[in-house]
């Protein structure tokens, strides 16, 4: 069995539990309201921009121009292209994209996941970074596929684009290279690193469950306005 299996077996609950989830549901079922969608666009467009300072973190660790590529090419997609979801989810809110950029302080959730990432990526391997980047991929690619299969999902459902974007081509090819990456990378890490990178691999998992239900329940600090 390939390490990423063995991550895949250990948090076999949660991707379940994730599929069932109240605003994963709601993508499914077109039920979400527009101050959910609106919170959610909010916070994942700074924890993308956390995602991006993460992939450079990582590209400092890098140990040949190939993996350096590979990393820019990453890059790429975030910053160019998911922002197609998002804009999905502001033409159902009938809300305007830039608006939600600027000026929303990091609710706990989206708070905490992006200090997770960047407190690996500053101490840890590039195995680990790896590690904690990885189920950002696998779990939209898992929910946007389940949908597709259930749904089947045509142009007059409301996340379309949002669903179509998570289960393409470019979406499982990215995740396959990405998990051969990381396969090949703990052929030749010792057994305290691939700790370290399953510990960090499931504690990403648990805050993309509480990621969705920060966006359903609009989590916020107790005290609202002090922090931008
Ligand atoms: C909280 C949160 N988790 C995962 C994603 C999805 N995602 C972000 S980067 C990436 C890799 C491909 O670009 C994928 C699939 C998201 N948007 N927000």
């Amino acid at each position: 069995m390939q390490f990423t299996d063995e991550l895949r077996n250990l948090t076999d609950a949660l991707f379940k539990r994730i599929k069932r989830h109240p605003f994963v549901q709601g993508i499914a079922n077109e039920s979400l309201e527009p101050n959910q969608l609106i919170h959610y666009v909010q916070q994942d467009y700074q924890y993308l921009t956390t995602y991006v300072q993460v992939y450079g973190l990582a590209m400092a660790k890098c140990t040949n121009r190939d993996q350096m590529r590979d990393l820019h090419a990453r890059m790429r997609i975030v910053l160019e292209e998911e922002i197609h979801p998002h804009i999905n989810f502001c033409r159902v809110a009938q809300v305007d994209y830039r608006d939600l950029q600027t000026g929303v302080a990091l609710a706990p959730t989206a708070h905490h996941y992006a200090k997770h990432m960047l407190s690996v990526a500053q101490s840890g391997s590039l195995g680990e970074i790896l590690a904690t980047l990885l189920p950002c991929h696998w779990i939209y690619i898992d929910i946007a596929d389940d949908m597709m299969s259930r749904v089947q999902p045509n142009e007059t459902h409301a996340f379309y684009d949002w669903i179509r974007f998570y289960s393409s081509e470019e979406m499982h090819t990215g995740l396959a290279t990405f998990r051969d990456w990381i396969d090949a990378y703990t052929l030749n890490s010792g057994e305290r690193e691939r700790d370290l990178m399953r510990e960090h691999f499931l504690t990403s998992c648990q805050l993309e469950l509480r990621f969705f239900d920060m966006a359903y329940t609009l989590e916020d600090w107790a005290v609202r306005g002090l922090l931008v």
